[in-house]
Parts: C-alpha cells; structure tokens; sequence
C-alpha cells in the first residue's frame, strides 16, 4: 500500500443558499516515499479540498485516506494517532500561515513537540531552520521581519521539526516572485532527494510542475481526469483537458504554446471529442471533458492510474 492513499474521495459543503458543492467528487491518489505527485488543476476544481481531506483538515462525505496503512482522523475529532503527525502539511500564504506575535523558535517548537515520544531524536530548532537554508540564529526573530520566501522556509522548517514521512504542500509558491518560486521548489525536491518524504504538491505553476514532479495528476471539476508519470503526460497528454492545460502554458519567449505544436496525436481542445456526451447546461469545456480516456499507463510494477471518464458534477447538475 501507498504511504498516502486517497480512495473515491468525496468532499462537499453546504454553501450559504443551503445549495451543495460536490467540491471533489470521488478521486483516487497516492503518493509513494521519495515521490513528487503534483496536483494540477484551473482554480477551483478542488485541489485544495482533496489535500485538505488528505491531512484531516477537513471530513471528507465518503471516501478513504490512509496514511502508512492508517486510517487518517479529521483533526479535531480526538487525538491524532501518533502516527499520523508525520503527515504535515505547507500552506499557500507563509504571512498567515505564521503567528506574527510568536518567535520562530516557538513556531518551530510547536512541529518539535509533535515528534515528541516517538522514541526518536529530536531535532533542535537550529537543524531544522539550517535544512531550509536559514540561519539557526534567526531564532528569536518574529515572522515579519523575512520576506515571502524565507517565510516558506520557516513554514518549511515548523513542518520538517515533525519529522514528517510525508507532506501536502497546497500552493506552497505561488504567493512568491518568481525567484522565490524557484529556490523553494528547489529546496522541496533537496527534501524529497535527502529524507525520502513524499510530497503531494498543488500547484497552479504548471512549468514548475513539469520540472520537479514524477508523477502528475490532473484535476478538472473536482474529479482526476489523467494521471501519470510526468515526462509522458506532459509530452503526450491523453486527456484532452489535460493537453489544453498544457498547451496554454506560456514559454519563456512569452509565447503561448498552442496544443497543435504538442508532439503526438493530441485533440484539438477546442472542439468536443467523438464520442463526447452533450450536457447542456456545461460550458464546452465540460463537455470536452466528458469524453472517456482509455486507461493510462502503467506506473509501477502492476499499477496503472485510471483515467477517469469525467461527468458533470453535482454543482453544474
Ligand atoms: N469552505 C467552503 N465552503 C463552501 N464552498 C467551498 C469551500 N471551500 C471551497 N469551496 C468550493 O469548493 C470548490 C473547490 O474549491 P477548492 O478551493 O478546493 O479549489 P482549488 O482547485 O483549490 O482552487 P484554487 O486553486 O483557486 O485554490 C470551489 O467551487 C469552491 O468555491
């Protein structure tokens, strides 16, 4: 088994007008030691509900989430198994995620607790802000006095005081310029490479993505549409919602890549696939994704990734 797995993950909530929103509606997800899997989708379609559900934050409607074989509790409920604070998660914004009026030492403090009683060795504040690429000395600094990037490494460092075997990182750059962005994918892979974590990674930075992820997954309307190993995928997608995401990623000469200079026999996003099933209330985009997928490749020794037929869900009903 997966060191997270994510199976027929259902998360809904009730919006003001008493409507609901089926905001991920039945995905499937694993994220093995040592591995990068990157959740992409356009804003939305529920990355951030599913990695919430992932750690607990959130009480999915159905569905299950373990992690190292154990079930995984919403926090909140009773006491998280010990086990599971070694499931950690980064969040987007590193000025909110950081309690301004606590120290760095007891912002990190709070992750070095979690690891207490383990039975392990305990990291000191210092060699958790040093694996970042910080100072130990900055210790009883307060969160506003480093920029966005350095916030992250903080945000980083409190996640890695727990010693964690795996982390959902949601958005953790895109709130960062573009050098920022760089240095702290850089440092996640160094984590990944070195402690041998696995890092779900949601992204909107579809170029950032395709450098460090070994495997991607697509997300369209709170479903996964495609997944599977990065270099494939992203050099011939199947689903054609995932080549229309691909094809609008802009290269570094400014130029938007269209779908048609994609190698391989890629389908015209614009246009609804043969076989597409007309909804008529969904915008074309839904109907391009209500097309079926043969099944993906294989991903590992006797695994392939489904690719799932996406229907219209329940909000656009
Ligand atoms: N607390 C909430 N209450 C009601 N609806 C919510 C809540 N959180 C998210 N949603 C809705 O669920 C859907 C999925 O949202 P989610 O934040 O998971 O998407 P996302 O892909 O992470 O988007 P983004 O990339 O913009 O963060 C959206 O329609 C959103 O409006």
């Amino acid at each position: 088994m997966s060191l997270l797995s994510i199976r027929d993950l259902v998360v809904r909530y009730r919006g003001h007008s008493g409507a609901t929103v089926t905001a991920v509606a039945g995905c499937d997800l694993d994220v093995e030691e040592g591995q990068i899997v990157a959740l992409v989708g356009e804003s939305g379609c529920g990355k951030s509900s599913l990695g919430k559900a992932a750690v607990g934050l959130i009480r999915p409607a159905s569905g299950s989430v373990t992690f190292d074989g154990e079930p995984v509790e919403p926090l909140g409920q009773r006491a998280r198994p010990a086990a599971q604070r070694r499931l950690q998660m980064v969040f987007q914004d590193p000025f909110s995620s950081l309690n301004p009026r606590r120290r760095i030492a007891d912002l990190i403090g709070d992750g070095l607790r979690v690891s207490e009683g383990d039975g392990g060795r305990r990291l000191s504040v210092g060699e958790c802000l040093e694996r970042v690429g910080l100072s130990a000395g900055i210790a009883d600094r307060f969160p506003h006095q480093f920029s966005g990037g350095q916030r992250q490494r903080i945000a980083i460092a409190r996640a890695l005081a727990a010693q964690p075997r795996c982390i959902v990182a949601d958005e953790p750059i895109s709130a960062l310029d573009a050098s920022a962005q760089a240095s702290i994918a850089n440092l996640l892979v160094s984590l990944v490479d070195d402690l041998k974590v696995g890092l779900l990674f949601i992204s909107h930075d579809l170029s950032i993505v395709r450098r460090i992820a070994d495997i991607t997954t697509v997300m369209y309307l709170g479903r996964i549409v495609e997944t599977a190993p990065s270099e494939p995928l992203w050099r011939a997608p199947l689903h054609p919602y995932s080549a229309g995401l691909i094809g609008a990623i802009t290269e570094p000469d400014g130029r938007g890549r269209m779908p048609t200079d994609l190698p391989g026999d890629v389908p015209d996003p614009a246009l609804p696939p043969p076989g597409c099933r007309f909804h008529p209330r969904c915008p074309i985009a839904i109907q391009r994704c209500a097309v079926e997928v043969p099944e993906r490749r294989v991903l590992g020794p006797g695994r392939t990734a489904a690719c799932h037929r996406a229907e219209p869900v329940a909000a656009f009903a």
